[in-house]
């Protein structure tokens, strides 16, 4: 689904160039759910932004279905859930989800049925009619993961989307993530810092390590795809969890 060969991104900044991305290779196939995991400025972002054609590689090939990512982009392939939910406060949920629909040119009649399914998706039924404000800051999380999910793309894109909420929300979340994932097969590619949540998460575990960012480690995961939260207490969880901070040191030290 995505295959990217010796990616590299530097940026030219007044203070000289930036490695952001050295010889980055990866291959990420239909239906993986791939976590990112590094310390700041790893380049994990970066090259999120690079899949979905924000950014373009310096040097390398990187493909989205045999496509190009910009192509892939114009073929709407990408969904795309920021760290901050970015909903319009002017607008109701549903309003907000179908937004892009409208831009995208999608009729009325469809939107309003894509929009009931993903609110269903992400738990949300009823709530189509509230404003963002009215709504938890997980809940919120949801309508923007319901946002992106509108379009139907096969590739969900995921920067840190549940980094700024409590962690019990955020085990709620991830939950409903895992689920919403095997319900709809989607490829997902998640950014996060968070150990347990990449590994709660995936089926794969991508380590990078910064100056210049790269990969360090790949961790393919053997844990089932049915997983229960008590999973995180289970010897396989914690091992692969010690194995992903073996792989964080080996990059750089400590300042995860
Ligand atoms: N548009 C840009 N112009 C110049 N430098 C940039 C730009 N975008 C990112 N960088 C630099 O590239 C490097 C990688 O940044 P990136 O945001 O991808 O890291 P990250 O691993 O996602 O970090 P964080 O965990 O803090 O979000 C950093 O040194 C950053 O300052």
């Amino acid at each position: 689904m995505i295959e990217a060969n010796a990616v590299s991104l530097t940026f030219q900044t007044a203070d000289g160039p930036i490695h952001a991305l050295k010889d980055v290779d990866l291959s990420i196939g239909a239906g993986e759910f791939v976590s990112f995991i590094g310390p700041s400025g790893c380049g994990k972002t970066t090259f999120l932004r690079t899949i979905a054609a924000l950014e373009s590689p310096t040097s390398g090939t990187l493909t989205v279905n045999g496509m190009s990512p910009d192509e892939a982009r114009r073929a709407r392939a990408y969904g795309y859930v920021f760290q901050a939910p970015g909903l319009y406060p002017w607008r109701r949920i549903a309003g907000n989800i179908s937004l892009p629909l409208e831009i995208m040119g999608f009729d009325k009649a469809d939107r309003a049925e894509r929009v009931r399914r993903v609110l269903e998706l992400v738990d949300l039924e009823g709530f189509g009619g509230k404003f963002p404000w009215q709504l938890s800051g997980g809940m919120q999380q949801r309508a923007s993961i319901a946002r992106a999910l509108a379009f139907d793309a096969d590739i969900l894109l995921m920067d840190e989307p549940f980094g700024a909420l409590d962690e019990i929300v955020r085990d709620r979340l991830n939950e409903a993530l895992l689920a919403l994932w095997r319900k709809t097969g989607k490829t997902i590619g998640f950014v996060t810092h968070s150990i347990p949540e990449a590994v709660y998460l995936s089926t794969k575990i991508v380590v990078m390590s910064p100056r210049p960012g790269r990969i360090t480690r790949i961790i393919d995961s053997p844990l089932p795809a049915e997983r229960p939260l008590d999973i995180r207490d289970t010897p396989e969880f914690i091992a692969l969890a010690h194995e992903v901070r073996e792989g964080l040191r080996e990059g750089h030290g400590d300042d995860v």
